[in-house]
C-alpha cells in the first residue's frame, strides 16, 4: 500500500488525475473503475481539462462505475448515472456505449447483479479502480459487515450513509434506502485501486484504515490490504489523526 499525502483537495485531485490520464496514455483501452461523490469530482474536472487542452482521448476507454441507487430515475440529477454525465461524461469523448453503471431501475435486480458482473468479466476486468470512503469505511456501496467475496449485489443503506448523502437530496426521505454495488470481491480483482480521501469527515476512517493492517470485515476499507496494488491519496486534513509515524511507515 502507497501512500500519498496533499496539502489539500486541489492537489489530491491533480495527482489523482495524473495518475488516471498516465494510465490511459500507457494503455489506451484502459478500462476505468469509477466512483461519485464529492472527493472524486475535483479529479473529474481536471481529467476534463487535460482532454481540452492536451487532447488525451477516452475513445477507447470503457468505464464501469462502483454502484446506483435502486429506484430513482437514470435522469433525476441524484442518480449517479446523472452525476457521471455532468461530471465527466459529457465534457470528454467517451462513447456512450463504452460507459456502464448498474441499472437501479431494472425490474429483476438480481439479474442485474449478474449481468454487470458478466459485463465486467467481458470487458477483461478493471485496469484501475477509483475509490472514495464513507465516514463508516463503506466503499462503493460495501457497508460495515459486508462479506469480502461479494460480486455485484444489492444493499440496504445505512442510515449514517444516507444521512451523508442527503446534502444532495431535498431531504433525508428522498435518499434511496437501496443501492446496486460492486462488491468487494470486484474492487479487489481490480488491478490497481486509487482510493482518494480529503477533508477533517474523512479523518477517522483513514485512521482507523491506516491504524488497522489487517483485513476486517467490521471496516471494508481494510479489505485493501488484501490488494497488491493500492495507492492512497489522502489530503493533511483526513490525515490528521494518523500518526507521524505510522505515515512514515507507508
Ligand atoms: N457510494 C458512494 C461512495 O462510492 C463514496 O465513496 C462515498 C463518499 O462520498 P463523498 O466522496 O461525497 O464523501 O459516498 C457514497 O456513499
Amino acid at each position: 500500500m502507497e501512500l500519498i499525502q496533499t496539502q489539500d483537495y486541489a492537489e489530491m485531485s491533480r495527482v489523482a488525475a495524473e495518475i488516471l490520464i498516465k494510465e490511459i496514455k500507457t494503455n489506451p483501452q484502459a478500462v476505468l473503475g469509477l466512483a461519485t461523490g464529492s472527493t472524486p469530482a475535483g479529479t473529474y474536472e481536471a481529467l476534463i481539462r487535460d482532454h481540452e487542452q492536451h487532447g488525451t482521448s477516452y475513445k477507447q476507454v470503457h468505464t464501469v462505475n462502483l454502484d446506483e441507487y435502486i429506484g430513482l430515475d437514470q435522469s433525476d440529477p441524484n442518480s449517479y448515472k446523472s452525476f457521471m454525465k455532468a461530471h465527466l461524461f459529457n465534457a470528454i469523448d467517451l462513447p456512450e456505449t463504452h460507459a456502464f453503471l448498474p441499472n437501479g431501475e431494472a425490474t429483476d435486480i438480481q439479474e442485474e447483479c449478474r449481468r454487470y458482473d458478466e459485463k465486467i468479466r467481458q470487458l477483461g476486468g478493471v485496469d484501475l479502480q477509483v475509490l472514495g470512503i464513507g465516514q463508516n469505511g463503506h466503499i462503493g456501496f460495501n457497508e460495515p459487515g459486508s462479506s469480502f467475496s461479494m460480486t455485484t449485489h444489492v444493499v440496504e443503506l445505512t442510515h449514517n450513509t444516507r444521512k451523508a448523502n442527503a446534502r444532495f437530496f431535498k431531504q433525508l426521505k428522498d435518499v434511496p434506502t437501496h443501492a446496486i454495488t460492486m462488491g468487494i470481491k470486484n474492487i479487489l480483482e481490480s488491478r490497481r485501486v486509487l482510493l482518494l480521501a480529503s477533508g477533517s469527515s474523512k479523518a477517522e476512517a483513514m485512521a482507523r484504515l491506516l491504524n488497522a493492517e489487517q483485513p476486517d470485515e467490521a471496516f471494508p476499507a481494510s479489505a485493501l490490504y488484501l490488494h497488491p496494488h493500492v495507492t492512497i491519496i489522502a489530503d493533511k486534513e483526513a490525515l490528521a489523526l494518523v500518526e507521524d509515524q505510522k505515515r512514515r511507515a507507508f
